[in-house]
């Protein structure tokens, strides 16, 4: 069995940083501190994460992370004057089933899941694992100033966190460094100290340590390329055509416009915001209205194609999607529609929780030809674009 805490240690004073705290820096869309909790949450051997933070900082943690509990178990501890007294208060923390620790920098919100992965899986084969990358740079050791040796630098490694360990065995190196009082800045180093073998595991230099100003905007660059690499555009495009009877409303884009003839349906034969849904769904690979709204269904008889779009758009925000665009035309002999199209734009792009310039909607005969020319029904088509 492999259950794993993680331990993200968050008590730190950032000195280096302008006395700022670093966790509750905002990088992108959320706190420095939630980057990491989201990627850890992921990770199905993740039992719990433990945050270590200061003792005056406990109340604006635990609000901070309160919905995340739904996801995972978090609790907040309080950490202490280094580093390493914060690591050992979190490992006190940790529940009865836990086999491995996990010890992570909340200054490193960019770690990513695939790296995290790779570090647990090593941890569990060799019982004491690193992420760490290669010095770019030839390293000097200096004293008073000259510079007294240049180790190799294949040789070299910059050591990252998580750092992943047994628990026991983690637990008997806290002691025996308790007993020689040392103080590390890592964690590897107290399992070094009783002579364990820790492995090294390849990372990635986009897992940076925040701690100084500047490299808040080398983060946020790093963030927003790999936003940009993993978002997604999708086009889809809906047609829909509906039957002018006596005796019906006629309902176009959620507007209720009066004529002679209204649209024959099964629901309210929104015919415009029929081809919405169905370019909707179709960008997302999700079928089409009659799948999801089929005409026999009593519950759809009379529906408010507008409420329909609301659940349509829903759907899509469930798969990570949100509307970008929607371009339709309505193709109607008669009545004359320009005076409603602004209130149809409106309607549709309130449904789709989108700007008024996400849509644009135009009419247009077909010079009496065919059966939208003869006045027979009326038809719609859509193009939209979707984006995660
Ligand atoms: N007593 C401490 C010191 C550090 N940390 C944590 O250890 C990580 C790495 O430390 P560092 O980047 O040095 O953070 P600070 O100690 O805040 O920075 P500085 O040294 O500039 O004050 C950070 O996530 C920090 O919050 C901690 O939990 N408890
Ligand atoms: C653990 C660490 O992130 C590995 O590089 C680093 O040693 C932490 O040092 P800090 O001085 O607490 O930032």
């Amino acid at each position: 069995m492999f259950r794993v805490s993680v331990i993200l240690v968050a008590a730190g004073s950032g000195t280096r940083m302008g006395g700022v705290p670093k966790q509750f820096l905002h990088l992108g869309s959320m706190t420095v501190v939630e980057h990491s909790i989201h990627t850890f949450a992921q990770i199905p051997s993740v039992a719990e994460i433990i945050v270590v933070t200061k003792e005056e900082e406990i109340s604006r943690m635990k609000s901070l992370l309160d919905e995340y509990n739904e996801v995972i178990p978090i609790k907040v501890t309080a950490g202490g004057s280094t580093r390493q007294e914060s690591v050992a208060r979190g490992v006190e923390a940790c529940g009865q089933e836990i086999t491995h620790v996990a010890i992570h920098d909340a200054a490193r919100p960019l770690v990513r899941r695939k790296d995290v992965e790779h570090v647990f899986a090593d941890a569990l084969e060799y019982r004491a694992a690193t992420l760490g990358i290669v010095s770019k740079d030839t390293i000097k050791v200096v004293h008073h100033g000259i510079i007294d040796e240049t180790p190799q630098r294949s040789t070299l490694y910059l050591t990252q966190t998580p750092q992943v360990f047994e628990i026991v065995l983690y637990r008997r190196a806290m002691k025996f460094a308790a007993l020689h009082e040392f103080d590390f800045t890592d964690d590897c180093q107290l399992v070094e100290a009783i002579g364990v073998p820790v492995h090294m595991t390849p990372g990635d230099y986009r897992n940076m340590k925040l701690t100084t100003p500047e490299d808040i905007a080398v983060a946020q660059a790093l963030l927003e390329e790999e936003e940009r690499k993993s978002s997604r555009m999708r086009i889809g495009h809906g047609y829909d055509v509906h039957r002018l009877v006596e005796g019906r409303k006629l309902i176009l884009g959620g507007v209720e416009i009066s004529h002679t003839v209204g649209l024959l349906g099964h629901s309210d034969a929104d015919v415009l915001v029929h081809a919405v849904m169905d370019a909707l769904l179709g960008a997302a690979a999700l079928g089409d209205i009659g799948q999801h709204f089929p005409d026999t269904d009593p519950a759809f008889a009379g529906a408010d194609s507008i409420k329909l779009l609301e659940y349509v758009c829903a759907l899509l925000a469930k798969q990570g999607y949100h509307v970008g665009n929607i371009d339709a035309t309505i193709i109607a002999q008669k009545p004359k529609l320009a005076e409603f199209l602004p209130q149809m734009r409106e309607k549709i792009a309130t449904a789709c929780k989108v700007g008024l310039d996400a849509v644009n909607i135009k009419a247009t005969t077909e010079e009496k030809l065919g059966f939208t020319g003869e006045e027979r029904g009326i038809a719609a088509h859509a193009i939209v674009l979707i984006e995660s």
